[in-house]
């Protein structure tokens, strides 16, 4: 793509959504916690405001200061909706996962490129009756951020592992040994009960989405190893979270540089996703959905 005039590049703001064991993010400079109203209800907690090297971001952890909030019960739209209207155009996703192979053990980050959803008990729509739409999730990661991410990763020297599919659970227990090893015979990488349906919602709200997950365990299919326990995981993490600090340090400056429209359209995500005709369309639900997708109903 060719580089577009300096009057048509965009100042990014990254987002951050961090996932168990993270639950702040140092260094920010001019940094100030506050509370966002949504239209979809309360996001997991107030988000933190701030500037790394210069660049904005906004923090979100997911399941809220002291993890308050389960996988199922979050509000993954009035999270997703909340970034957006703070003005994110990035999103980079942290969170804890369990491995599901031999050769990515716990501390080992993947750059996943793939999600399988298998969760059941979620709203994964901000669109329903009075505005259907339908947006591509065939590559539901936005390869520049994870580019960055994998330049940032390798600088630091992270093990760390381009792509790789993160199966979606709903939880709250962990997987059977049986679903376990099922998914290591589908090819997943990794697993984990919360990046679906954010990364959908994400697209949907036409944010640049990526995830580093970040090894914790072996889930329950390995023969040497025990299996899953959350004082394990929280062990392992609370290594992780460093470094996960150390990352997103190292790959903000690189990502908050002014930028042409994303290369892989996720900004573009509902040019050609929305189905209901004008007439159809239901004026509350366009005035709900002003912040993700006002770009293509206003
Ligand atoms: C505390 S272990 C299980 C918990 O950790 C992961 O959450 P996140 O993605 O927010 O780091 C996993 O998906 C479960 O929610
Ligand atoms: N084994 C596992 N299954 C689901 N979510 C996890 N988060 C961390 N480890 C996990």
């Amino acid at each position: 793509m060719e580089t577009p005039p300096m009057s048509d590049l965009i100042e990014p703001v990254i987002g951050l959504i961090g996932g168990s064991g993270l639950y702040d993010i140092d260094g920010l400079e001019e940094r100030e916690w506050r509370r966002v109203e949504t239209p979809w209800g309360e996001p997991s907690d107030a988000l933190l405001f701030g500037r790394l090297a210069g660049i904005r971001c906004v923090f979100l952890p997911r399941h809220g200061r002291g993890h308050p909030t389960p996988p199922s019960e979050l509000n993954y739209r009035a999270n997703i909706d909340a970034l957006k209207r703070s003005g994110v155009t990035d999103v980079i996703s942290l969170s804890a996962v369990g491995s599901l192979r031999e050769d990515l053990p716990p501390g080992h980050f993947v750059i996943v490129d793939q999600f399988i959803d298998r969760s059941f008990a979620r709203v994964k729509s901000f669109f329903g009756t009075g505005c259907v739409a339908h947006v591509s999730v065939a590559h539901p990661v936005c390869p520049r951020i994870g580019d960055a991410l994998e330049t940032a990763a390798r600088g630091l020297d992270l093990p760390v592992t381009r792509g790789g599919t993160y199966l979606v659970m709903e939880g709250p227990q962990f997987s059977t040994k049986a679903e376990s090893e099922l998914y290591r015979q589908w090819g997943c990488s990794v697993i984990g009960m919360t990046n679906m349906p954010e990364a959908k919602l994400a697209r949907e709200a036409e944010l640049c989405y990526a995830t580093v997950a970040m090894v914790t365990d072996f889930d329950c299919w390995h023969p040497d190893h025990d299996h899953v326990t959350v004082d394990q995981v929280v062990k392992v993490l609370l290594g992780n979270a460093d470094r996960a600090k150390a990352l997103v340090k190292a790959v903000v400056p690189e990502l908050g540089k002014p930028r042409g429209p994303c290369p892989a359209g996720c900004d573009r995500a509902l040019d050609h996703a929305i189905i209901t005709a004008p007439e159809g369309r239901d004026p509350a639900l366009l005035a709900k959905l002003d912040a993700v997708a006002g770009r293509v109903l206003r």
